[in-house]
């Protein structure tokens, strides 16, 4: 939401001017001299000053080159009882937006105020931001698509609305919006709507007053005003009850509230994200979502795929949390065997990233004290989908099933010399491994497919004649 700053000494413009501003939910600042303008520059951000010229303490035009260089300086719109050419000549040339004289009519002053606020809307959706992507890992096409949207929703105050499957990173996407927003300086608050229970559910939002309902020991700050300034985040919207959703309506129209047992309203100017993985458009149809609602939260929308259609995502999502992990546990970080890696870009995982991760947790505790991650220490589970689909795709060929690979025409090796049967057996076994490793390399499963050997007694003998997979 835009910030307006109003700077008038006359009351009777700061109440019409008030009046205008909370008409159009926009929220605003009261200043009636130079010295509370300053104080209130240096405490808040603006989009926008309302300034008078002849204030109590001095001349407003002489705020002006301050308020300009501010840091993402604000629009000024000059409002002005002692309209002289020469001022108005100074006050342009020190870029202000409009110069209006007093008393303009209403809806003069209102389009000039809507036009500045477009034109700042505009202006930030415009500038070229370098993104904060700390702890956010992919460089898939698709996830590009989201990052160019969380540009733009990083420099607007729209709502947006994150869809996606369980996992996928809808949470982790908002807190990156709000930490690259104008709002970063202020909380991030998440409402868990599948958690919410219909009882405390006004007093979890709106807060509550010392005695409101019994059990009400102390004054209470709901969520929404904890909001203030910063993201109000609706996760899991979709499991938000019907009568709940009308009174969260109220609020994010007109973003006042009252808490449980209070005779007063209060405001909160704060930005509002939801996240779902339930499809809201349908639910609208069968009417367990509202429609009103929906289109209010659906200003933005951002889909993130599921894991399984980024496949190229997986490598360094798979070494981001194997690192991370790594250093959390204050162990050496391991390195990931190419079949290792290979077994999780095959997988389905229908639980996304979140399940990806308890998975590298779960190889790390699996290889204890080995340097290196192999698909044998993933879980079972995992290895017998991924066989199973390897195999649907790919049947054993059978015209060299159980055919010795050196037996194949034009793979014979050297026949070794003749010694004793021990070592015979050995030269054998580690000609037949070197045979496997040239025909697949890499490619650990289909070795086991054509040797039938189990994974265990093949990475013993690699270990044993000093070969890598
Ligand atoms: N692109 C990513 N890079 C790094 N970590 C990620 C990424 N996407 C998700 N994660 C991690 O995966 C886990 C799940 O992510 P998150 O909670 O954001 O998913 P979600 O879609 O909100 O899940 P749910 O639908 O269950 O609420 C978190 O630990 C998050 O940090």
């Amino acid at each position: 939401m835009p910030r307006v700053l109003v700077v008038d000494d006359d009351p009777e413009v700061q109440s019409t001017m008030a009046s205008l501003l909370s008409r159009q939910d926009i929220p605003h600042h009261l200043a009636k001299d130079l010295v509370s303008t300053k104080q209130a520059l240096q405490e808040d951000c603006f989009d926008l000053v309302l300034l008078d010229v002849g204030l109590p303490d001095g001349n407003g035009l002489d705020l002006l080159p301050e308020i300009k260089a501010l840091k993402n300086a604000p629009e000024v719109i000059i409002l002005t009882g002692r309209g002289d050419s020469e001022g108005a000549e100074l006050a342009i040339e020190g870029g202000v937006w409009d110069y209006l004289l007093k008393p303009s009519p209403i809806k003069e002053i209102k389009l000039s105020i809507s036009r500045a606020l477009k034109y700042r809307q505009q202006k930030e959706s415009a500038r070229p931001r370098a993104l904060d992507l700390s702890g956010v890992v992919g460089s898939s096409p698709a996830m590009q698509s989201c990052y160019d949207l969380l540009a733009c929703a990083a420099g607007s105050d729209s709502n947006i609305l994150i869809t996606g499957e369980t996992g996928v990173g809808k949470e982790l996407m908002a807190r990156t919006i709000h930490a690259n927003s104008s709002r970063s300086g202020h909380p991030f608050v998440v409402v868990d709507c599948a958690g919410i229970t219909d009882s405390l559910v006004e007093s979890t939002l709106f807060g509550h007053c010392r005695g409101a309902f019994t059990g009400a020991l102390a004054d209470h700050t709901g969520l929404i005003s904890q909001a203030h300034q910063g993201t109000l985040f609706l996760d899991e919207l979709g499991e938000l009850p019907l009568l709940i959703q009308k009174s969260l309506l109220r609020v994010l129209q007109e973003r006042k509230f009252r808490p449980v047992g209070s005779s007063r309203e209060q405001k909160s100017d704060f930005r509002l994200m939801a996240a779902t993985n339930r499809d809201l458009e349908g639910m609208v149809s069968e009417g367990t979502f509202r429609n009103d609602l929906y289109f209010r939260i659906k200003t933005m929308h951002m889909h993130l795929p599921p894991l399984r259609d980024r496949v190229q995502d997986i490598r360094p999502l798979a070494m981001h949390f194997a690192d991370e992990l790594c250093t959390r546990s204050g162990i050496a970080s391991k390195g990931l065997g190419a079949d290792f890696l290979e077994t999780l870009e095959a997988y389905s995982w229908p639980g996304n990233v979140r399940e990806l991760c308890n998975v590298i947790e779960q190889a790390l505790v699996a290889c204890a004290g080995e340097t290196n991650l192999y698909s044998m220490h993933l879980p079972k589970e995992i290895r017998i989908k991924v066989t199973r689909s390897r195999l649907e795709k790919c049947p054993p060929d059978e015209s060299s099933h159980g055919t010795p690979p050196w037996a194949q025409k034009g793979d014979s090796p050297p026949m070794p010399d003749i010694s004793d049967f021990k070592s015979y057996k050995q030269e054998c076994e580690k000609k037949y491994l070197q045979c496997l490793l040239q025909k697949y390399p890499g490619n650990v499963p289909a070795i086991l497919r054509l040797s039938g050997l189990s994974r265990s007694h093949f990475y013993t003998l690699l270990k044993k004649y000093g070969l890598e997979s």
